[in-house]
């Protein structure tokens, strides 16, 4: 099982854009369109599912909320660090 990273591993990722609950990390972002939205989302999904982890997406008309957790380990793991550098590289405009 992948092992849970600490308060300081989180810290020392630097995930500027990201805010932490503990056991989550989360993102909102706002796209110029709905379209732009889904086609963000949609980019996400296949980066997603070639590394066979999932992040929780809400969609708000052309806001999204991406939240990371690896449900198998209770909390946070590189598995989301990776996630969230992924979709930050997606998402960029
Ligand atoms: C079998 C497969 O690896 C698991 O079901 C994966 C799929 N995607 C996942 N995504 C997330 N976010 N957490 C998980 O624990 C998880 N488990």
């Amino acid at each position: 099982m992948t092992e849970l990273l600490t308060d300081r591993d989180i810290e020392d990722a630097r995930l500027a854009e990201w805010t932490v609950d503990g056991k989550s990390l989360t993102r909102t972002v706002e796209l110029e369109s709905f379209p732009a939205a889904i086609d963000a989302v949609n980019r996400v999904a296949e980066a997603a599912e070639a590394a066979d982890h999932h992040p929780d997406i809400d969609i708000r008309w052309r806001t999204l909320s991406f939240t990371l957790s690896t449900h198998s380990a209770g909390g946070l793991t590189q598995k989301d660090v990776d996630l969230a550098r992924r979709i930050d590289a997606l998402i960029a405009t």
